[in-house]
């Protein structure tokens, strides 16, 4: 177990490329690394085993302590058009022609169909390094799953979003109805786009908090969050994956859980050098070393 687990980490402390079911990973600067959706001809659409690998490649990178920040991007003309429709059924094709189990049975082997998208979109949230994502051109159902579960979401000009499941006659499973209140704060929008499946753009994402920037197209929004990535990796990787922690516990908590959570969190994660270490670089003005964690 412990070998395995040395060999996902060794893997990924190499600089060099990675390219596994369609989903490309590379070390773009120190400590920060790049993850790109690689399936251009499909315009990024996901199958089971994209959510799988990419469930893999978000643990591997949460535990890999030469990460330290994360930026996801679409490689091609879109940045993700959702559940691949021509494969991505597959599954739940060939179950719905079986005539050999009944409901019940049919429904145990739905949910576990269901959990894989939605354990590689929550491996994301659970990735103890911040993640920015890149969106560009087409951002679509299971897009704004993925979205969503990241931490900071920049977009280019050309961006233009839907919550598309209510047109392939499903209600949103995977994360996005789960997070997007959570991420936005407002109601009425998020059922209107929700319910009716339109597209908005990147000004409208952004009036409505969806994302908090927009550039001038796919190459400047990922140069952005790339610089983004590597300022935060240069600060205390103790400091920033507790703050990333602490921010999602106490968006699903109440204050007085949450101030008790990091109460216990910081009981032993104050007792670290890089509070000296960040204090003595701020009154120096200069540039602080930190240790792996
Ligand atoms: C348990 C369930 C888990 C998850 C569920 C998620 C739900 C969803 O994701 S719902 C959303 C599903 N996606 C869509 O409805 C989008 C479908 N695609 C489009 O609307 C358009 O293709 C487009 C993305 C707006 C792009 O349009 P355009 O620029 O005109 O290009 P096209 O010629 O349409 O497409 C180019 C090429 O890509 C293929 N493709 C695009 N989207 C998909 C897709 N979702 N699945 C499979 N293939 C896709 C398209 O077929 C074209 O292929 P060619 O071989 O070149 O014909």
């Amino acid at each position: 177990m412990q070998s395995t687990r040395i060999g996902y980490i060794a893997r990924f402390i190499s600089t060099s490329r990675q390219r596994l079911a369609d989903i490309e990973v590379t070390e773009a600067s120190p400590y920060v690394y790049h993850v790109k959706l690689d399936k251009p001809k499909k315009r990024n659409a996901f199958i089971p085993e994209m959510w799988k690998e990419l469930r893999k490649i978000s643990k591997d990178l949460s535990a890999n302590p030469k990460c330290r920040s994360i930026v996801i991007s679409g490689e091609g003309k879109s940045f993700c058009a959702g559940i691949d429709l021509q494969e991505g059924f597959g599954e739940v094709m060939n179950l719905f022609e079986n005539d050999n189990l009944d409901a019940a049975r049919k429904g145990r082997i739905l949910r576990e169909f269901i959990r894989i998208p939605q354990d590689g979109f929550t491996a994301l949230e659970s990735c103890y390094k911040p993640i920015i994502v890149a969106v560009h051109s087409h951002c679509i159902g299971a897009g704004i799953d993925l979205i969503t579960a990241c931490d900071i979401r920049l977009a280019a000009k050309d961006a233009v979003f839907s919550i598309k499941e209510v047109d392939v006659g499903l209600a949103a499973d995977v994360g996005t109805l789960a997070r997007i209140q959570k991420v936005v704060g407002n109601d009425s929008i998020t059922r209107e786009l929700a319910l009716t499946a339109r597209n908005f753009d990147a000004e409208e994402a952004l009036r409505y908090g969806l994302i908090s920037k927009i550039y001038p197209d796919q190459a400047t929004t990922v140069a952005a969050a790339l610089e983004m990535a590597a300022a935060i990796a240069a600060k205390s990787p103790i400091a920033v994956q507790g703050t990333k922690v602490n921010l999602n516990y106490g968006r699903d908590h109440t204050v007085k859980e949450s101030l008790d959570y990091i109460l216990a969190w910081n009981m032993s994660q104050l007792n670290t050098e890089d509070l000296m270490k960040s204090a003595m670089a701020t009154m120096s003005k200069e540039k602080a070393e930190f240790n792996d964690v």
